[in-house]
């Protein structure tokens, strides 16, 4: 039936869609099914609402305030049917106020205007934003204290019900708003047990949960989790706010969402130790100097002792104060471990035992420690031996980052050299792990990542490069003094009697250990005389044949063209300087930074369907060797890794350093060792594994002096043998032979790997100097972590088939 128009006509009338239906009551023959009822409407006692006065919640905002729909209305029944009230809820106790509340969100909100009987929907533009407060059980609509103006609403004594402590508050987004009131759906929109309205909060937000992750759920109390996936929304405000509201109001909306009494967290549902806590419990914990951040409902552990603070099952996720009387006692299994070493009588998991061990705390026969708040280990029946301070050991805070654990509230902005990288969820981490034997470019290749992704040195981090890099200056000009004197001419090579005694006097500080201390007054001091020293005659001399010694690395060209702008004291080291620099991360041999990558054209062209989350973050972990332990014990502590670089010098094939007895070791055959030794360790099986072959531009040198067959497991290296016809081999190219042989080691690294594992090996070749090529490695390192998401088993790759899959930036 169409509507019936009393003063347009139809033609005019451009709602359509509305139809009307009636029943009359079957009196045919019986049926097997129900037959459906007809409830009668009565005219008279269809809701009506209006305005009755603005509420203002600041100066420059007011809401209208609605009139109540009286008692009993079949509306109301049907709101409570569409928002699932139960049927207690529904029936109205004298009292209680039990208020839905949600705000006139929508396009199109609801307008239940005057006194003309009349629901209809009205454009928004037309309207100033509706707040429809809450149709309580007794079927009144009003005000909530979430706008902390109850006060303002004198004269509606239902409003006064609201202060009750009993209330109940809904969260109703737009979507179940503007739904409930089309009859479209309903059902699912909101739950409404007892005892979660209680504790449920009073939101202007929609209902689903701001990152729509939602926590595991399994032995979650499901109180705990509906209350703590509301929690999530509260604060954020909903779309269509934002588009009635300016930015300030629809702020100052938010601030007293959060603000509201009613939204803070029930006591009852967070459980410290087992037990729930109390009122005058959480304002404990929450007041604290390091309170748990972001605190939810939810199952915690506490160690009273350290302050240690995790999820009920896990490890422990910050340091909070401590001594709180918060919860009970501490279960021994509160975080699941399973390692058989005690922490303040709780067993400890393998991480955190990870953690213990590289610091080097002795955890051999189960011990049982006792931590203070201070971070001092004192072991159980040991009582006079206190280790020291865990927390001032060096590298433990980038250890405790890389591991994802907690470190003391206090040092979480940490001076000195130490680098912690902002803690972020394990869960979006990619880690990559660089390892290399001595001298492999690792250190080379870390900065230039840090310099290619952005990652900034800090004011602190550029003045100790700046006082290593002096100070290692100040070492190479003895050398070159020192080692040519003795075996050359002396008239030409030596220096005068003062610049001896100033190189004298630079070898003394160097061999007492105070060079750092000295060097930067020192440099002041000496500049005039380092420029004198370095123009010198004999020292020029010297230089110029610097090829010829040895002990002169090969970094010293690069910093003695900079002698004199070097030492000075208002010296600042460019980042060219920084990348040449040694022994910048050496302290601990541990370097962690985080990372993303920016678009760069390359990927532009791609597929989109191939185009990688620019938003993914990465950690990217630099691991000395030497810090590796005996038969690389310590890699354990990576499991979690997602992708091992290994670093080789190409150079090293005509390279020796001593093993432990002193004896000479080719410093590839080395390399190849140690690689044997990480592919085979049990934290790495299934592991993949990128091999990056470094200092190309070095190899494209050398191989023109040097035979690639001086290594012995290269001897059969024969570039001069071409299997493929086609080819234009030209030999006497040298950067051809350098290409060859950068295959033929790949190849052989390949093979060697695929004995290993049955895997195949990524090969990346690289100049670590070179911005691009770092970068171009580390693009294929993102690649080949997004192949295996898509494919987590690899298939072996035929290589021997000869081709041989690289990226190459060289
Ligand atoms: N020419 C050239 N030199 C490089 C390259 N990569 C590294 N180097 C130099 O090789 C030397 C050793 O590099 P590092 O990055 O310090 O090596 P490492 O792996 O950190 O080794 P450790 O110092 O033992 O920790 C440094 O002098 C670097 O400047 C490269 O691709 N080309
Ligand atoms: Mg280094």
């Amino acid at each position: 039936m169409l509507p019936i128009s009393s003063s347009k006509n139809l033609e005019d009338d451009e709602d359509y869609s509305v139809e009307y239906s009636f029943a009359v009551e079957y009196s045919g023959p019986p049926v097997s099914y129900n037959i459906p009822q007809a409830v009668p409407v009565d005219i008279d006692r269809i809701p009506t609402a209006s305005v009755v006065s603005m509420a203002s919640i600041s100066s420059n905002l007011s809401l209208p305030v609605i009139q109540p729909i009286t008692k009993g209305d079949p509306l109301k029944k049907k709101l409570s049917k569409k928002f699932k009230l139960s049927s207690e809820d529904a029936v109205s106790p004298k009292s209680a106020s039990h208020s839905i509340e949600f705000v006139g969100i929508s396009c199109k909100s609801m307008n239940l205007s005057g006194r003309s009987g009349e629901i209809g929907l009205v454009d928004v533009d037309e309207c100033m934003p509706k707040v429809l407060h809450g149709v309580d059980s007794s079927g009144t609509l009003g005000f909530s204290d979430s706008l902390d103006n109850s006060q303002e609403l004198s004269g509606s004594s239902e409003v006064e019900d609201l202060k009750d402590d009993d209330k109940e508050g809904w969260d109703l987004g737009e979507e179940e708003l503007s739904s409930a009131l089309s009859s479209k759906i309903g059902e699912e929109s909101i739950d409404g047990s007892p005892r979660a309205n209680r504790a449920s909060s009073v939101t202007f937000g929609g209902p689903e949960s701001s990152d729509g992750v939602h926590e595991q759920t399994d032995h979650v109390d499901p109180e705990i989790f509906k209350e703590k996936s509301k929690r999530g929304i509260l604060g954020k405000c909903p779309r269509v706010l934002r588009k009635l509201l300016t930015d300030s109001e629809a702020k100052q909306i938010m601030r007293f969402e959060i603000s509201c009494e009613l939204n803070q967290i029930p006591p009852w549902l967070v459980y410290v130790n087992g037990k729930p806590l109390s009122h005058e419990e959480l304002d404990v914990l929450r007041t604290c100097q390091y309170p748990p951040k972001k605190l939810k409902p939810g199952k915690y552990w506490y160690d009273k002792v350290s302050g240690y603070w995790g999820k009920e099952g896990q490890k422990p996720c910050q340091i909070i104060s401590a001594q709180l009387a918060v919860g009970d006692a501490i279960d021994l299994k509160a975080s699941n471990g399973n390692t058989n070493i005690r922490i303040n009588n709780r067993e400890i998991t393998k991480v955190e035992l990870r953690m213990l061990q590289w610091a080097r705390i002795n955890c051999e026969g189960r011990p049982h420690f006792w931590v203070s708040e201070a971070g001092c280990y004192q072991e159980e029946g040991q009582k006079n031996v206190i280790i020291e301070r865990i927390w001032d050991k060096t590298g433990i805070k980038l250890v405790c980052a890389f591991l994802s654990l907690p470190i003391p509230p206090e040092s979480a902005n940490p001076s000195g050299d130490e680098v912690v990288p902002k803690y972020s969820e394990q869960k979006t981490l990619n880690k990559l792990l660089l390892v290399g034997c001595n001298k492999s470019g690792t250190s080379t290749i870390f900065k230039q990542a840090r310099m290619v992704y952005n990652v900034h040195f800090s004011d602190e981090e550029r003045q100790s490069i700046k006082l290593r890099i002096q100070s290692s200056f100040a070492e190479i000009n003895p050398v070159l003094q020192g080692v040519p004197v003795r075996s050359m001419k002396k008239n030409r090579y030596s220096i005068g009697p003062r610049l001896k005694a100033f190189s004298d006097w630079l070898q003394q500080v160097m061999m007492s250990g105070n060079l750092e201390v000295i060097f930067p007054a020192a440099s002041r001091v000496y500049q005039p005389l380092v420029e004198e020293f370095w123009n010198d005659r004999a020292l020029q001399a010297t230089y110029n044949r610097r090829n010829e010694l040895d002990t002169l690395p090969r970094l010293a060209s690069y910093f003695l063209d900079r002698a004199v702008e070097i030492s000075r004291t208002d010296y600042e080291p460019s980042d060219m300087d920084i990348l040449y620099a040694e022994g910048i991360h050496s302290s601990n041999g541990l370097s962690c930074m985080e990372f993303s990558f920016s678009e760069s054209t390359q990927d532009s062209f791609m597929d989109p369907a191939d185009q990688i989350d620019l938003s993914q973050r990465y950690q990217l972990i630099r691991v000395h060797t030497s810090s590796l332990g005996e038969n690389c014990k310590w890699l354990e502590m990576f499991e979690d890794i997602n992708l091992v670089l290994y670093c080789v010098s190409l150079t090293d094939y005509d390279q020796f350093s001593e093993d432990a007895n002193g004896f000479p070791v080719n410093k590839m055959l080395e390399s190849k060792k140690l690689f044997e030794r990480i592919v085979t360790h049990p934290t790495f099986h299934q592991k993949n594994f990128l091999l990056i072959l470094n200092k190309f531009d070095l190899l494209e040198e050398q191989i023109k002096q040097v035979p690639l067959t001086q290594c012995e497991w290269f001897d059969d290296f024969n570039p001069v043998i071409s299997h493929n016809p086609n080819s234009t081999s030209n030999n006497s190219n040298n950067t051809s032979l350098a290409h060859r042989a950068f295959y033929y080691i790949a190849v052989k690294f390949k093979t060697l790997f695929y004995s290993l594992t049955r895997r195949k090996l990524y090969v990346s070749l690289v100049t670590g100097l070179e911005p691009d090529s770092v970068d171009g490695a580390f693009r294929y390192a993102r690649e080949i972590l997004k192949w295996g998401e898509e494919k987590p088993i690899v298939t072996v790759h035929d290589w021997s088939s000869g081709s041989i899959e690289v990226s190459s930036s060289s």
